[in-house]
């Protein structure tokens, strides 16, 4: 029997970095996703191997299921209901686990998503043999989220062949999780995360999980109902970082100086209601869709502005920033930043042929455009074949 799990990717319209300080973040799920296949053997296949495949960057791991057993012998047996964090201890075991794996210096950052990986899957599914192969639409490590979608869409993998989880494994296609499931599953993709990025907000294993838009505050999520198509140009930089670090150095600069930073993440907390209020405002309103449109490039502007306050943008960004503007667009870095992806806002009325200069002219530059659509289904499963 074989699961296939898809989770989305997503882009921060507002408030990333300040949502892990308690501020609001308006974030949308996007039509590119990850995908999880989780299979065990039959006896025939006489295998008691735990194996991993990371397709996007050719890697393979695999271990002989009692070492994973051994390294985490302290725990109890396992109960896929409770959302377990994992411990000093257990992380400290996996990660000498991961060590031994010799990953490319070029990869380090991969070993993060082993550790989340064995932690899931131990804690979800015990010490049973399986194969489990990731492959991803995503850009890895680029602000689109690729970290929540693989710890989503491995939670969902994992939950569906748990004693947690009711789903009709005869159906064909994809399936949704009912409410309960997906909050269970959403609890468990956070512990993921928390691997993976140190001190996550939750925002992007939940935008991930429900799919659509969401605002988010302090862990808890609103689903936002759209009154306007909104169309976003995705520039990836190409210049890789990692969430965790950028993170850290935000809640390093909120130390030294925490006055000033406070103001920061007020302001964005306003930008971000402000923005959530436009985009759910009735169509037809006393606004209309260019005045809309106009508020929404000044708050993208305004919340730049905030993460460079922050410490979190880049030559490449600012480049990125630089080029929209001579086309009177407004750009905004989206995820951690640091490198990774710029937002920019492509009004309705824009012409075809500013979008093809404004990208060709990016692509001169050495950076590579994405289009994605904004918001669609979160995370799903198919059992058998998922064409
Ligand atoms: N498809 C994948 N294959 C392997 N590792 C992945 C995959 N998707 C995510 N990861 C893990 O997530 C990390 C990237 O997460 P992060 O730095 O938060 O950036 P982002 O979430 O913006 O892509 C990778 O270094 C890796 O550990
Ligand atoms: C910077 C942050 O707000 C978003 C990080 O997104 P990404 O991993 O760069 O896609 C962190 C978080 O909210 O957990
Ligand atoms: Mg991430």
């Amino acid at each position: 029997m074989e699961v296939k799990a898809r989770a989305p990717g997503k882009i921060i319209l507002s408030g990333e970095h300040a949502v892990v300080h308690g501020s609001t973040a308006v974030a949308s799920s996007i039509d590119l996703y990850t995908y999880v296949s989780l299979r065990f053997p039959t006896p025939s296949d006489n295998d008691d191997a735990l194996r991993l495949q990371f397709k996007d960057v050719g890697l393979e791991f695999s271990w002989p299921i009692g070492r994973i057993k051994e390294a985490l012998s302290e725990k109890d047996i396992p109960n896929s209901s409770v959302p377990t964090s994992c411990s000093i201890e257990s992380l400290r075991s996996l990660a000498a686990l991961v060590d031994e794996l010799k990953i490319p210096e070029a990869k380090i950052g991969l070993g993060a998503g082993v550790l989340a990986f064995l932690w899931l899957y131990s804690s979800i599914q015990g010490y049973k043999p399986a194969t489990v192969v990731i492959t991803s639409e995503l850009p890895l490590g680029s602000g689109l989220g690729s970290s929540a979608a693989l710890c989503v869409a491995l939670s969902a993998a994992l939950l569906s062949f748990s004693d947690s989880v009711n789903l009709d494994l005869s159906h064909q296609g994809w399936l949704t999780f009912g409410e309960s499931e997906l909050e269970l599953l959403n609890k468990w993709a956070f512990e993921g995360e928390k691997i993976i990025h140190g001190k996550p907000s939750g925002i992007d294993n939940s935008v991930s999980t429900y799919g659509n838009m969401i605002k988010f505050k302090s862990g808890s999520l609103t689903r936002i109902k759209t009154n306007m198509t909104l169309k976003m140009l995705i520039t990836n930089t190409k210049v890789g970082r990692n969430t965790k670090a950028l993170v850290a150095g935000v809640s390093e600069r909120t130390l030294r100086h925490p006055e000033a930073m406070a103001s920061v993440f007020n302001a964005v907390d306003s930008i971000s209601t402000e923005l959530a209020t436009i985009i759910q405002s009735p169509a037809p309103d006393d606004l209309s869709l260019t005045e809309k449109e106009s508020k929404i490039e000044e708050l993208m502007e305004m919340n730049q502005g905030l993460l460079q306050c922050m410490g979190v943008s880049h030559a490449s960004i600012e480049t990125v920033l630089q080029t929209t503007l001579k086309y009177k667009l407004a750009s905004k870095l989206t995820g951690a930043g640091g490198g990774g992806c710029v937002l920019t806002l492509l009004p309705t009325l824009l012409s075809g042929t500013v979008v093809d200069k404004v990208t060709s002219e990016l692509e001169s530059c050495g950076f590579h455009c994405l289009t994605a659509a904004i918001g669609g289904n979160g995370v799903e499963i198919c059992f058998g074949d998922s064409s």
